[in-house]
């Protein structure tokens, strides 16, 4: 387990002070695959940097497994950054070396025989799908394929953790989706645990199991994926999720919304198999309350479907009272986020 408590940064230039940290608290258990997502200058690659100490933090504690990295003799720490892999945006390739000995390079400059490297090397190479461009060069490889040379690369040391910093950003979308499923089959095959940045939430809703979004130094929300998409709370979240209702819900929607009862506008968040079930003709049906699709969509998080329907809900007071503790029961999540009252009665004099 990787555990980040109360971590800060500061940096200091000669006069400005950039408080890039501000009290970080993270745990990432064994074998998930946890992202953090935020704006440029959130804070994203500073704290990556922190969980292998490539980057010291101002105050706070990085462990991993329980040992805290910052009481580390410097041979200790070498050797646990051993087991933690990492592959950048640029790749960071050596140009004049080949795809083999990119990825031997690191097993050489620690003592491993030559018959084990031509073995782990071309293992490797399997895995990522290379196995015939071991004697390519860099300059001769898509942004794909050097991205999976780095993958392999930081393999090497049959790592427990995998870093990856924005190790997307500057592929395509369909090459990214090769290396998005690469991570899926290496995490599931080698169990290793994957830390991820990316302001992509896209990335986010492939591979991730946990995320934690942030603003401006701080972790403003953190949960599973599929608590954050089906919930966001915070601006920056809902921003990333493309939860834009806001936008979408217009007043001329709402006065041609409104009738001669109170209505509500509804945001339900269907999990699993259940995004697929017939919960609104129920409701109709059971409570004598009209029901009408504002806005719907389904996305897959992980293969997981999460359905987000806004439903405008209208009928007798009670009736809907009684309507929504149905869909709460029904329904993984249930907002009410307009209320829309009735058109005044005309009295008659
Ligand atoms: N070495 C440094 N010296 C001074 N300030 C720094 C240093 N590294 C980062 N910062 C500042 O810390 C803040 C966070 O930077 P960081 O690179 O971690 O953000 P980020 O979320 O990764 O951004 P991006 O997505 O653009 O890479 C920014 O204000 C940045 O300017």
């Amino acid at each position: 387990m990787i555990e980040l408590k109360n971590i800060s940064k500061t940096f200091h230039d000669r006069k400005t002070k950039v408080d890039a940290l501000k009290n970080i608290n993270i745990e990432i258990n064994e074998g998930e695959i946890f992202g953090i997502i935020g704006f440029s200058g959130a804070g994203k690659s500073t704290l990556l940097r922190i969980i292998n100490l490539l980057e010291e933090p101002t105050s706070g504690e990085v462990s991993i497994n329980g040992r805290n990295l910052l009481t580390l003799k410097e041979r200790e720490l070498r050797n646990v950054r051993k087991k933690i892999g990492i592959i950048f945006q640029q790749f960071h390739l050596l140009s004049s070396y080949n795809v083999f000995d990119n990825v031997a390079e690191i097993l050489r400059m620690n003592g491993v025989s030559k018959q084990e490297i031509n073995k782990k090397v071309k293992d490797l190479l399997l895995l990522v799908g290379l196995e015939d461009k071991a004697n390519q060069y860099p300059a001769n490889l898509s942004g794909g394929q050097k991205q999976r040379v780095g993958i392999a690369r930081a393999l090497a040391m049959d790592p427990d953790i995998l870093l990856c910093d924005e190790a997307t950003s500057a592929l395509d979308p369909k090459t990214t989706d090769s290396i998005l499923k690469l991570l899926l089959d290496i995490n599931k095959k080698l169990g290793l645990t994957i830390v991820l940045i990316t302001h992509e939430m896209d990335v986010i809703k492939k591979v991730c199991d946990r995320v934690a979004v942030m603003e401006k130094g701080e972790i403003v929300e953190q949960g599973t994926v599929l608590d954050i998409f089906s919930n966001p709370v915070q601006e920056t979240t809902n921003h990333f999720v493309g939860n834009v209702y806001e936008n979408m819900i217009t007043e001329e929607m709402l006065s041609a919304l409104r009738g001669d009862d109170p209505s509500y506008i509804l945001r339900l968040a269907f999990r699993g198999d259940s995004a697929l079930d017939p919960v609104l003709s129920e409701v109709a049906s059971s409570y004598s309350v009209t029901s009408n699709i504002v806005h719907g969509s389904i996305t897959y998080l992980k293969g997981t479907p999460l359905g987000i329907l806004f439903v405008h809900l209208s009928g007798d007071a009670d009736k809907l009272k009684q309507a929504i503790s149905y869909l709460e029961e029904k329904v993984y999540r249930v907002e009410v986020i307009r209320e829309i009252s009735g058109k005044p009665k005309e009295v008659l004099v």
